[in-house]
């Protein structure tokens, strides 16, 4: 079995949970509240440019140019690819460039891309895939999942954010992550595995308490 099949049985239990988070299926359905998209929009926007950092990890830490390549390309995507379905949407809900600039990052979000920038600086590129994986892939999967049925893709509202990442460029980006992942791992121990899987489902567990905050908003004791 390759190290990205062992991942998923590893934390499949946690992903399981995602198909079924009311925020998720609060946009597949279109019943989704926009001050709590609103809300998950900007936390994400704030979270992409720390994530952005997770690969520059990757960019220093790369031993062979095609590596190098592709982390400094996923950058560039997060940057200027993804980040253009954040600030649609921010023109279409009417936030402007001071809202942003006056958002603080909430306690889970400060946590999670700390923990991924913690482990990139401690670990090998390896760790930094593992540790971006959780991330990219979950996504890939929210995506397509929620593409399936034709009718959420064309909601006038979420349809643009499900399209964005069940679309060709996430999709294909991910599944390069991937292979990535696989062709590092091929011939570790089972320790070095191990260490490996635990990021992943660090990741994913960070993931899932990424939509909770999103769902439950702003504790009131911000
Ligand atoms: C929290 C979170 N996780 C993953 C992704 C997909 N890059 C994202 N935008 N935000």
């Amino acid at each position: 079995m390759n190290t990205t099949d062992r991942f998923y049985n590893a934390a499949c239990h946690i992903w399981e949970q995602y198909y079924s988070h009311p925020f998720i299926k609060g946009m597949g359905d279109g019943s989704l509240e926009i001050s709590k998209f609103r809300y998950f929009m900007l936390q994400d926007y704030l979270y992409l440019f720390e994530y952005a950092k997770v690969f520059a990890f990757g960019v220093t830490k790369a031993h062979d140019h095609e590596i190098l390549r592709i982390f400094s390309k996923s950058i560039d995507d997060i940057l200027n690819e993804e980040m253009e379905i954040h600030k649609s949407y921010m023109a279409r809900i009417g936030i402007s460039e001071r809202d942003i600039l006056n958002v603080k990052p909430a306690l889970n979000n400060i946590s999670y891309t700390s923990y991924m920038l913690a482990e990139s600086e401690r670990g090998g590129i390896a760790d930094i895939t593992a540790a971006i994986l959780a991330c990219s892939w979950s996504y890939a999967k929210i995506g397509k999942y929620l593409a399936e049925d034709k009718k959420n893709t064309e909601h006038e509202f979420f349809g643009q954010w499900i399209d964005g990442y069940a679309g060709e460029v996430f999709q294909s980006n991910n599944i390069m992550l991937m292979n990535l992942m696989n062709r590092l791992t091929e011939n570790i121990s089972e320790a070095e595995y191990k260490r490996l899987e635990t990021i992943f489902v660090n990741c994913s567990k960070y993931e899932l308490e990424f939509w909770n905050m999103a769902w439950e908003g702003e504790p009131d004791n911000a």
